[in-house]
């Protein structure tokens, strides 16, 4: 049959009840003492154990024993027999002369433990094996502990004086009666082998009855027991009849333990056997008589116990016989029941053990099943997380796609609406067109009659033109015959042009020629004095300069000195007043400038004490604009300006060198190795426009030496030299010319005390003034037209050798600090001017030469005259060329532009043109410098517009005086021709 699950439970169940039932059944019918009677509460057990090691840390102190300790813990202390050595010692001092201490070999500890057993023995008091101990039966070394301290603390009784007597239950009692009837029981083999070796008086003595009252009740009576019982001297027949009446009292008799009860029957006896007679007093037999009744009741009272006890042993035994039968019984199965019960369980089992198996694998299968169910769970949880994501992707995808229809269908409608707009205005666009098309049309349709009318008319006015083209045609072939003609004679009126443009040239160098006399005949050496202004608000200071003569005179009032001592009288070519631009300061140079590029060497030089205006004259102030540049520049770019104006007839290649003297030392300022060199070796820059000439003199000024002396912290002591070579070459004829301008700006030239300098300072200075001392000397010799020239005297002198004397001209800006305290500075510097200035040696120089002013003149004059004539003679021949020019307009006919192809008369005209247009400028200028006399030497006009007038040179117009109306006539006249001539030439913007 087969079983299920539930069955075999239901089986299984009713079977262990039955048994159980079977075994309850027995155990009832046994008496109802249980085992525990045997065995002491565990609880109880600790309280002893506490006891005793109270007991033992009072007599030990040292040892200090846990009280709650365990029996392994108190086993552990005991083991070795050491503390129950000391014990013992304590106790019974000297009891155990030789033991060993703690942490002894086991063969010693349990030596020790003999030691204490014998001594136990040897006191009569019941002991424990040695075994016991080693064993942990620690209930039995208990036991015997509590004897020991009962015999030697018999006040505190056996089981410890903790415990108040009112609490010593009836359990207590029976406790101390169980373990005691536990020792003698006969049936204890170890009870027996310990008491065995006891007397049987002894073994009396030792049975729970005949042992000592309670420990409470020994602690009641106290110290009055051992009074009443203890014999001092003599025996009982000597003891007084209150004594005995005490002993006799039953609560005395209660409390007496047993042994002295006995040993008072013995001594009593023993004192009767010697007292021969065998008489014992009355009062002694009554105590014997109550000893021994009392001794019987205790007998008595035993062997009810012990019947008790028998009883009691015998219904556990049957017990234990029954329970031992039914255990039995089980263990053999000879019982019908059991066997059936044993088959059935057997079967069970077997059942069991298939069901198990299935039960096994059902497991399995439960556990496999399980994991895979976690699995798909897992899965299912991964699957549903994903299509969470995916849902909320997709929501979002859903709203994010509505917002955008949403969007496109607003954009859509809004495009709908303009849709509908541009639809409509569309149509409203197209109906205007309709309307504005079919005006337009209607327009059209009259504007087509209007045309073909006006196709007509014009059909019939281009068949007049045509024929009126046929007879022009005819006409221009008729012209052109004619102007061929004409052509033919210009062609010999030009040769007859060349002709007078090649005599023209000589008229040129002619007059070059005369140009540079009348220069001469300025004298080779100038001396232009200008007077510098108060710098910086100096305008109330007073001047030494009393007088500026148009004639260039100039009178210097001595302020130490009144009236006309103090006045002293100079003469020079010119001076300049402090409100003289630079302007009119050049102006006066620019002849000099121009003979350099006529081959004439040329040097302009500033002389003058530190701050006089020197470096002002000749370079122009820090960053000067154009209009405040200084000679350097100027004459440089009037060199390029009158080169170019030239460069059909010349060709000119300008080069700049620059350098100082200091210290009697030439330095190259130009040079970035600005050391000493040989001056020809001085680096030489082409130039070929004012940009180049700006950046060299910036860059030589930055090499210039400088440095600071008390008058003039920006002084310069070095005299700085710009040197221009100009090289020439005659286009026409191959003929080459070589010149230079030397502009020098020279050291200030004041004295050495005035400028209180020592060291350096004062050889500096004494350089200065003997290099401007040897300048001095030059021209004054050259003035002088010595034969000797003292040109080595100083490195100055040296390098300007070639610009000083000969054909050379010389130009000296003497400066002047018309402030009081330059006073003296300013006379030195004029005497030296005058000196150089040849003014004192006019006298000299006319009695020398022969030649006196008058004849100068007269020269002059004549000079004059000449280039008047050649004015002419240029002049006829412009007006010839203009009216060659201007003739075929102004006889009406028109111009055939192949008569201005003709290259050959081309060039020839525009030639002449050039050379025209240099002459007539020249010529009108000279003409002009002619009219001023030359009386006196230097006499100027008293006009200063005019003097300026008379040392003009011929240039081309500028640009100012090309616009401005108020150009000057003389120019205007000058040019006029020329312009004229240039109108009918494409080379005409030459002027423009
Ligand atoms: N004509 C002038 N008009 C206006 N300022 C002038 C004139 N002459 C000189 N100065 C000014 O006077 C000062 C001194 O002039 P400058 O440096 O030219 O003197 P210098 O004689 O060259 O001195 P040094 O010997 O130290 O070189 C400068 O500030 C300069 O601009």
């Amino acid at each position: 049959m087969p079983f299920t699950d539930h069955t075999l439970v239901t089986m299984m169940d009713s079977i262990l009840d039955r048994v159980a039932k079977d075994c309850g059944r027995r155990n009832s019918s046994s008496p109802s003492t249980s085992g525990d009677i045997f065995e002491p509460s565990s609880s109880s057990n600790a309280k002893l154990r506490a006891t005793l090691v109270v007991w033992i840390n009072g007599l030990l102190p040292s040892l200090s024993l846990p009280v709650n300790a365990s029996d392994e813990e108190l086993q552990s202390y005991l083991v070795d027999g050491t503390i129950l050595c000391q014990l013992l010692n304590k106790l019974k001092p000297g009891f155990i002369p030789e033991f060993g201490g703690s942490g002894l070999s086991s063969s010693l500890g349990s030596e020790n433990v003999k030691r204490f057993l014998s001594a136990m023995d040897k006191m009569g008091l019941p002991r424990f094996q040695a075994s016991d101990l080693e064993k942990g039966s620690m209930k039995i070394v208990l036991e015997c502990l509590l004897t020991l301290r009962a015999e030697f603390m018999p006040d505190v009784g056996g089981y410890g004086s903790t415990t108040p007597l009112s609490c010593k239950s009836g359990s207590d009692v029976a406790h101390r009666q169980e373990l005691s009837s536990t020792h003698s029981s006969p049936s204890s083999a170890e009870g027996r082998r310990k008491i065995g070796s006891d007397s049987k008086f002894q073994r009396a003595l030792r049975s729970p009855v005949m042992a000592e009252p309670s420990a409470a009740l020994l602690h009641h009576v106290g110290h009055k027991f051992h009074e009443v019982f203890q014999l001092k001297q003599g025996g009982y027949a000597d003891l007084p009849p209150s004594k005995i009446s005490e002993m006799m009292k039953s609560n005395s008799l209660d409390i007496a333990p047993t042994q002295s009860l006995l040993s008072v029957v013995n001594e009593i006896l023993d004192e009767s056997i010697e007292r021969k007679n065998g008489e014992i007093p009355h009062r002694v037999a009554c105590l014997l008589r109550k000893v021994v009744q009392e001794i019987e009741r205790r007998i008595s009272t035993q062997a009810e116990h012990l019947r008790t006890q028998n009883n009691l042993f015998k219904t556990r035994e049957e017990k234990y016989q029954s329970r031992i039968r039914v255990l039995e019984a089980l263990a053999t199965g000879t019982s019908e029941e059991t066997q059936i019960v044993m088959n059935q369980l057997q079967q069970i089992k077997s059942v069991k053990i298939k069901m198990d198996a299935e039960k096994r694998n059902e497991d399995h299968d439960v556990v496999r099943l399980m994991k895979e169910k976690d699995d798909h769970s897992q899965e299912i949880a991964a699957l549903k997380q994903e299509l969470e994501i995916a849902k909320k992707a997709h929501e979002e995808r859903c709203l994010e796609m509505e917002k955008e229809a949403r969007n496109t269908q607003q954009k859509l409608e809004e495009r709908l609406k303009d849709v509908e707009i541009l639809l409509k205005e569309s149509q409203h666009r197209a109906k205007e067109l309709e309307t504005f098309s079919e005006s337009k049309s209607l327009k059209w349709s009259k504007k087509e009659n209007v045309y073909q009318i006006f196709t007509e008319f014009q059909l019939g006015a281009l068949r007049e033109l045509k024929f009126a083209s046929q007879s022009i045609k005819q006409e221009v072939v008729k012209s052109q015959r004619s102007y061929a003609e004409e052509f033919n004679q210009l062609g010999v009126k030009f040769r007859a042009l060349d002709h007078a443009a090649a005599n023209y040239s000589v008229v040129l160098a002619e007059n070059r020629k005369l140009h540079n006399e009348l220069q001469e005949l300025k004298g080779n050496i100038r001396v232009y004095c200008r007077i510098r202004p108060f710098l910086g608000g100096q305008k109330e200071k007073q001047t030494v300069i009393e007088y500026i003569g148009e004639n260039g005179e100039l009178v210097v009032v001595n302020p130490s000195k009144q009236g006309k001592e103090g006045r002293r009288s100079f003469k020079f070519n010119t001076v300049y007043s402090p409100a003289s631009a630079q302007a009119q300061v050049y102006s006066d140079i620019q002849p000099l400038v121009q003979s350099v590029l006529d081959g004439y060497n040329v040097c302009i030089f500033a002389y003058g004490q530190t701050g006089s205006g020197k470096t002002y004259t000749m370079t122009g102030p820090d960053g000067a604009s154009e209009e405040d540049w200084g000679v350097n520049y100027r004459a440089l770019n009037d060199l390029f300006r009158i080169s170019q104006m030239r460069e059909s007839t010349f060709k000119y290649e300008i080069k700049v060198q620059m350098m100082e003297i200091y210290n009697e030392q030439v330095r190259d300022l130009l040079s970035s190795d600005a050391n000493g060199l040989a001056v020809p070796e001085a680096s030489m820059f082409p130039v070929n426009g004012t940009a180049d000439v700006l950046d060299l003199m910036d860059k030589g000024l930055r090499n210039r030496a400088k440095g600071s002396t008390a008058m003039n912290e920006r002084s310069s002591r070095s005299h700085s030299i710009v040197t221009i070579h100009v090289q020439g070459k005659d286009i026409k004829n191959g003929s080459s010319m070589h010149s230079s301008l030397h502009l020098v700006d020279l050291a200030g030239s004041e004295r050495v005390d005035r400028s209180e300098v020592t060291g350096d300072r004062l050889k500096e200075a004494q350089h200065i003034n003997k290099s401007l001392s040897a300048l001095g000397d030059v021209i004054s010799a050259l003035a002088q037209k010595n034969a000797h020239i003292p040109y080595r005297n100083s490195k100055l002198t040296q390098v300007l050798q070639a610009s000083l004397g000969g054909q050379a001209k010389t130009l000296m800006f003497v400066q002047l600090n018309p402030e009081i305290g330059s006073y003296s500075e300013t006379m030195s510097t004029l005497k030296f001017a005058e000196r150089a200035s040849g003014v004192e040696l006019g006298a000299a120089r006319s009695s020398k030469d022969g030649r006196d002013i008058r004849e100068l003149m007269e020269q002059v004059a004549s000079l004059k005259d000449t280039i008047a004539k050649k004015d002419e003679e240029i002049e006829q021949l412009q007006l010839l060329k203009i009216q060659k020019n201007v003739s075929p307009e102004a006889n009406g006919e028109k111009r055939s532009p192949s008569s201005f192809s003709d290259a050959d008369n081309e060039e020839r005209l525009s030639d002449m043109l050039s050379d025209s247009g240099l002459s007539v400028g020249t010529e009108t200028d000279e003409c002009d410098e002619s009219a001023n006399p030359f009386p006196e030497g230097y006499k100027r006009p008293e006009n200063t517009n005019k003097h300026k007038t008379a040392h003009k040179i011929p240039r081309p117009p500028q640009k100012s005086e090309r616009d401005s109306p108020k150009a000057s006539n003389g120019l205007r006249k000058s040019t006029s021709a020329a312009n004229m001539l240039a109108k009918f030439t494409k080379g005409g913007s030459r002027w423009q």
